[in-house]
């Protein structure tokens, strides 16, 4: 069966917990490698990273004032090849197979900064929270490093493998912070054909997502092939500043791991369609993405880890090892002699593939 097709539901799903700030880097690691072999998705306590309400407040300010504009006045900030700019509604379509009118939302990607500073053109009401925005991709950036490198614990090999591919001083990156904006929905709503975001997997390293209180509508679809939402607050009785921060593994780390680390097809949609939570019928959502990406030029060479090479070859007696991992085949299947993809290379052919439509 085609997984995107899948109409089961199945009850919101509880993802795992993890704690950043566990002394214990072992048991972290191993914790963070189950749910990421599990769901590929988990939470991280907002109160053990670096983030406080209030940068996040700010962040979320910003993408209402941005949205907020007439679309003359994003039109020309339009996204180019680069991957960098706006992206207006029904532009993008994640899932073309099942949805050819296009996600019904917005986006502002807004792409690695140099010293501080924006490296695309941007209106003013962006560029005046140029400090803001900067702080709050260091923080994105800190945040991915100590998961990288428990999960590299959590792999059992050098704590630095993951990070030293990821440390900017060592070239570009494909990182982008990604604005998102999903209007309430239409009268004319039809739920077989308008979506918010298309099914999809994420196409990086690792993926940090901020959503709202009161604005639901991401699910992901389980192992058994069910759709299943994510809570916004994974659980009552704590009080966290701001939701916990979602983390998924992207179809990268995916291909790096020969699908060890599950790259989990999500969608958004229309709460009203999928959640029963009165409260956020007709409401509009806002959420942002962080996309953490390797240095462009990094070889994705087999992770050297006895646990990915015991899943491959697993795979490999069970004969599952003919799937296609990652969007290109998994790290380890290519000869010592074949040339590796790079991050980069990685990167565009999955941009391709989406936005074949053009721009
Ligand atoms: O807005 C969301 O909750 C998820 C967005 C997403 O999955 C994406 O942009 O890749
Ligand atoms: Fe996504």
């Amino acid at each position: 069966m085609d997984a995107r097709s899948s109409q089961g539901m199945a009850k919101p799903i509880s993802l795992p917990m993890v704690d950043l700030s566990d002394p214990d880097v072992e048991t972290a690691g191993k914790a963070l490698i189950k749910a990421a072999v599990t769901y590929g998705f988990l939470y991280i306590d907002s109160r053990t990273t670096g983030f406080t309400k209030d940068h996040v407040n700010q962040a979320f300010d910003t993408s209402k004032e941005f949205f907020a504009q007439p679309n003359a006045a994003k039109e020309p900030f339009r996204r180019g090849p680069d991957n960098r700019g706006w992206v207006g509604m029904h532009v993008e379509t994640l899932d073309p197979e099942h949805h050819q009118l296009g996600d019904f939302k917005e986006a502002l990607n807004i792409g690695e900064l140099k010293d501080g500073k924006f490296q695309q053109p941007l209106p003013a009401t962006i560029i005046s929270r140029e400090k803001e925005i900067a702080r709050f991709t260091d923080l994105c950036n800190d945040t991915c490093a100590r998961i990288l490198a428990l999960l590299a614990h959590g792999l059992e090999i050098s704590s630095d493998f993951f990070t030293s591919r990821h440390d900017p001083s060592g070239g570009s990156t494909g990182n982008s912070l990604r604005l998102l904006y999903y209007p309430p929905r239409l009268p004319s709503f039809r739920p077989e054909k308008d979506i918010r975001a298309g099914a999809h997997s994420d196409y990086g390293s690792i993926t940090l997502l901020f959503q709202c209180p009161g604005q639901p509508g991401l699910e992901i679809l389980t192992p058994d092939e069910k759709w299943a939402p994510v809570p916004v607050y994974p659980d009552d009785s704590v009080k966290y500043p701001f939701p916990p921060i979602l983390v998924n593994m992207g179809d990268m780390l995916s291909y790096w791991t020969d699908g060890l680390l599950k790259s989990t097809i999500h969608r958004v949609v229309f709460p009203d369609d999928a959640q029963s939570d009165s409260r956020s019928k007709g409401q509009d959502r806002y959420s942002i993405a962080f996309f953490c990406q390797p240095v462009s030029s990094t070889e994705l060479i087999p992770v050297p880890s006895k646990i990915v090479a015991a899943y491959r070859q697993q795979k490999a007696r069970d004969g599952s090892d003919g799937s296609i991992v990652g969007y290109g085949g998994g790290a380890g299947r290519l000869n010592s002699d074949e040339s590796r993809m790079t991050a980069g290379e990685h990167l565009q052919a999955r941009l391709n593939a989406t936005f074949s439509k053009g721009f």
